[in-house]
């Protein structure tokens, strides 16, 4: 077997080891990733970028449908599935295509195809032809989507959001399990498409909002649109031909069956860390399995181990990863100096329409038991100007400040373009801005900004009555 000796190993080559390998090379540390898969990650293959460029066509076909108000009529949509499919893969390979070209930037020999798994605390083995001791190691492994196990070795209709970008034409059907971001993205874009969608929700979660106000909106504004069976268990799936037959059993325990040609697992996604060989590095592990770490410096306990990315879950998105990678890389290269590195406010958008957002403080985390109670204003964009002019006058936006500081803390919702709002006020929440301050920027006329104001003006009145106004209801948990 061969022997190397490096200061760094990066293990996996998504964003964020990409991202560790070049900053512990700037550190000047003698640096190699380790792929086990195809090179050109996650986000470029099978994520961000993909599942973005089969909403754009949604979006178009959408536009279509719905143009008849505005006095446009587009006569008959036909939607060409083939043509659909293949330019969401030409575009895809494109994005992969820059990432490969980065990959291939790489000097050779700092480059390992193979699985990696520890032998040791400072030793790893790639498949069975490398073994390498590296001084320090960043694990950036990215997760893999969980697969329930009612739906395991049934056929080739059970599918994940791997599958779906390689799919030639839009199937007929398509049962979604999961009502997180990718089930919600995936299926709302498809049903835009023509295809026949049901979600199968297990309680009532959408996406990831807490806050129960928003979350009302949230089911009542895309149950409009789509057809979503909260508080459902899956059974069973039997393949049926080019069909799946789903066995689903609702809230009042009454079980049911439906074909499909295809049922999306979008159930989640599990860290990949459970074939690492963990268990020889003497590291601390949580429940998941995940080494217990520092989210400001990606240090597992004060080992010579850093962890990155979706790996880590803390929080499994592109811009987080690529932090996450650059802290994991410098510290890992600077070794034994570690030093926290820039954590960002917190933001998530799902590309539903409309956007599902968040920012900042979390209304669940707010709402945790000890914490002070926080203040809370909100606009529902019904009848909000700009978004009724666009016909999207669809959904609402909480916000949240700290009583005394009157700091801006957070804010949930669904709104139109919700996706520059949430930009717009997760710069002000790390700019650690007043709700006062924030409503002495400029707002245009007419545009969505405006409802931002309108929740912002409520959360001020909403401030100066004092604690003792804050509703029992807004003191609850979320969903
Ligand atoms: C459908 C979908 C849509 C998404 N949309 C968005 C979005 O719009 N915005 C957003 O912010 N985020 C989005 N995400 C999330 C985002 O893609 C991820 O958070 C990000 O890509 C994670 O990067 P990473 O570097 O941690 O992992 P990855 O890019 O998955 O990289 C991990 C790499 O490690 C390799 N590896 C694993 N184990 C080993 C081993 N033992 N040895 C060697 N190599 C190994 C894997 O093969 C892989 O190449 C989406 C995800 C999905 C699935
Ligand atoms: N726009 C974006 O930024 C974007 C888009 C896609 C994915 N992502 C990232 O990928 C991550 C994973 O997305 P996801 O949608 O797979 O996970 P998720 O955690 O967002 O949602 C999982 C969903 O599956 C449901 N579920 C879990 N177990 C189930 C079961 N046994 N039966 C039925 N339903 C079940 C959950 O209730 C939830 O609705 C996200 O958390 C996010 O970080 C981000």
């Amino acid at each position: 077997m061969k022997q190397l000796n490096v200061d760094v190993a990066v293990i996996g080559t998504g964003t964020a080891g990409m991202t560790a390998y070049r900053a512990a090379k700037a550190q000047g540390a003698r640096t190699v990733v380790i792929e086990g898969a195809h090179y050109g990650t996650t986000c470029a293959r099978v994520g961000c970028m993909p599942s973005k460029l089969l909403i754009a066509a949604a979006e178009a076909a959408h536009a279509l449908d719905t143009s008849a108000p505005f006095g446009v009529h587009a006569g008959e949509v036909r939607i060409d599935g083939p043509a659909v499919m293949a330019r969401v893969q030409r575009e895809r390979d494109r994005f992969v295509g820059f990432v490969l070209e980065a990959v291939e930037a790489i000097p050779v020999h700092d480059r390992l195809q193979g699985h990696a798994r520890f032998t040791g605390p400072c030793t790893l083995q790639v498949d069975d032809h490398t073994e390498i001791h590296a001084g320090r190691v960043v694990i950036a492994t990215g997760s893999t989507p969980l697969r329930l196990p009612q739906l395991e070795n049934v056929g080739p209709g059970i599918v994940t959001s791997d599958d779906v970008f390689y799919w030639d034409d839009l199937p007929a059907s398509v049962a979604v399990i999961g009502t997180g971001v990718i089930g919600l993205e995936l299926g709302q874009a498809l049903s835009r498409l023509g295809v026949r969608v049901r979600f199968y929700a297990r309680g009532g979660s959408i996406a990831n909002i807490s806050d129960p106000e928003v979350l009302r909106c949230a089911a009542r504004v895309l149950g409009e649109e789509v057809d979503i069976a909260f508080q459902s268990e899956i059974v069973k799936a039997v393949q049926d031909g080019d069909e799946v037959v789903l066995h689903v059993r609702d809230a009042l325990g009454k079980e049911s069956s439906e074909r499909f040609q295809y049922v999306l697992m979008a159930a989640g996604r599990t860290p990949n860390v459970h074939d690492l060989g963990l268990e020889l590095t003497g590291l601390e592990r949580g429940a998941d399995g995940i080494p217990t770490f520092d989210a400001r410096t990606m240090q597992c306990g004060g080992s010579h181990i850093f962890i990155a990315g979706d790996a880590n879950n803390e929080r499994p998105l592109l811009h987080d990863a690529a932090d996450h990678g650059k802290i994991a890389g410098d510290n890992a290269g600077r070794y034994p100096d570690v030093r926290p590195g820039l954590r960002r406010t917190p933001i998530a958008v799902a590309f539903t329409e409309p956007n599902i957002a968040t920012l900042g403080k979390s209304y669940r985390a707010l709402s945790a038991s000890g914490q002070p109670k926080f203040a809370v204003g909100s606009v529902s964009f019904e009848n909000q100007g700009r978004s009724r002019v666009m016909l999207q006058n669809k959904g609402m936006l909480r916000v949240y400040a700290e009583y005394g500081s009157r700091l801006f803390l957070g804010a949930e919702m669904i709104a139109p373009r919700a996706e520059h709002l949430a930009h717009l006020l997760s710069w002000a929440c790390q700019m650690r801005m007043t709700v006062d301050q924030m409503l002495e920027m400029p707002f245009y006329h007419p545009v969505i900004e405006e409802g931002v104001r309108t929740a912002l003006r409520d959360l001020a009145t909403n401030l100066a009555q004092g604690e003792s106004s804050t509703l029992a209801a807004d003191s609850q948990p979320g969903l």
